[in-house]
């Protein structure tokens, strides 16, 4: 019979056992060209939780169309946002990754790694998978960094997981946190982060709270994505002390022809800045880290949108990044979420001596 499972011939028995935790992002192109931006394009979306339709139509018309055109426009646009570090999504949550493995170290005091992976390009989930297997881990906590549950974005990092895992012979405890969209610590940090924007450049008259969008189709066949954006954003707004005229809910960056849950950000804002409402700032709340979606969208071409129409004053606060505040939340996130999980390192651990020496008279009774 040929060899299913993934085996750790290279494991010891009595390895000490180790916490794991495996923060996701979507991903984004290697380099800011079009070879790349189609490289990685292809892969996203070709994943059916993104494009929800028969597999035939919709790869005529990925590589019929989409892929032919959409790169060369795209690379333009990571170009103009790409940094010294590369593209912002990946350092940024490079940064967040070793921040929070030195928060977890600091109070765990417990072998605990924390590993990035993106859902598409680089670092796959299956080699972040494989470092943690490799570091002996007994215990695995995924947190995909979407506060908002979505099957386009958790869902799919789900799958990707599961598809890895269900592939090792000793499979860990494993637990998924499919959404933090009203964790206190999460609401505490953008509040933070919206005050001390405020603190340096005043008020706005008007408050946009923007989260990408899904198509509306995904939404009727029973995604939770929208209602969790609306009480992220009620949830601060609260505690801001916000009326009901000074803030709002919308969607941004729109894919494809098909209707998206409204409204849109970029129609909004051009009906602000029509309206003569002087300033606007926005946030994103949905996005762990600044990307093109919100350094190009938003504080680029939806701040053209507003100013044209007749707005004065834009700002875009930016996304929560590996600002301490943000790292504390995602820390508070993991101790809710591994209760119990440092007894059962210990306890394992204490055992290692006995399976030391059982694994030392099994291994001599083997036939040589
Ligand atoms: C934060 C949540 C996100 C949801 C929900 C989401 C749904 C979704 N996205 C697309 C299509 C594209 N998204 C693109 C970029 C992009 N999307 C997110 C997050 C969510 N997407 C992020 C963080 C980024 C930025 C990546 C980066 O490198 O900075 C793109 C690529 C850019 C482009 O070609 O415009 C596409 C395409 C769909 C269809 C969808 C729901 C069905
Ligand atoms: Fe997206
Ligand atoms: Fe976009």
């Amino acid at each position: 019979m040929p060899i299913k499972f993934y085996n750790s011939s290279d494991y010891h028995h009595d390895s000490l056992p180790t916490l794991g935790i495996l923060l996701v992002n979507l991903g984004t192109p290697a380099a800011p060209t079009p070879a790349a931006v189609r490289r990685y394009l292809g892969e996203f979306l070709a994943d059916p939780r993104i494009t929800e339709m028969p597999r035939w139509l919709w790869w005529l018309i990925l590589h019929g169309i989409i892929l032919r055109v959409r790169p060369r426009r795209v690379a333009q646009s990571y170009q103009q946002i790409w940094t010294a570090a590369g593209s912002p999504l990946l350092a940024i949550s490079q940064a967040q990754c070793q921040a929070l493995q030195q928060a977890v170290t600091h109070h765990f005091n417990l072998p605990i790694t924390v590993v990035l992976a993106m859902r598409y390009g680089q670092p796959t989930i299956a080699s972040g998978l494989e470092q943690l297997r490799q570091a002996h881990v007994r215990n695995l906590l995924i947190l995909p960094l979407y506060p908002q549950y979505a099957s386009a974005t958790t869902g799919s990092t789900f799958e990707a997981v599961a598809e890895v895992l269900k592939r090792w012979r000793w499979i860990p405890t494993v637990h998924f946190i499919s959404h933090y969209h009203d964790h206190p610590a999460y609401i505490r940090a953008l509040v933070t982060q919206i005050q001390q924007d405020w603190n340096h450049h005043g008020k706005p008259d008007k408050l946009l709270f923007s989260f990408h969008g899904i198509p509306k189709r995904f939404f009727l066949a029973g995604d939770p994505y929208p209602g969790e954006c609306y009480k992220t954003a009620r949830l601060v707004a609260e505690r801001l002390n916000l009326s009901e005229q000074q803030w709002q809910t919308v969607f941004q960056s729109r894919f494809g022809r098909e209707e998206w849950i409204k409204p849109y950000t970029n129609d909004t804002l051009k009906l602000l800045g029509q309206a003569g409402t002087k300033r606007v700032d926005v946030i994103c709340p949905g996005f762990a880290a600044d990307c093109l979606e919100t350094l190009m969208e938003i504080a680029q071409e939806d701040r053209h949108y507003f100013l044209q129409a007749g707005g004065q004053e834009f700002h875009y606060i930016p996304a929560l990044n590996a600002t301490s505040e943000h790292i504390q939340a995602l820390l508070e996130l993991v101790i809710q979420h591994t209760q119990g999980w440092s007894e059962c390192v210990y306890s394992q651990s204490e055992s290692v001596q006995a399976v030391r020496q059982r694994v030392h008279r099994m291994e001599n009774d083997l036939p040589k």
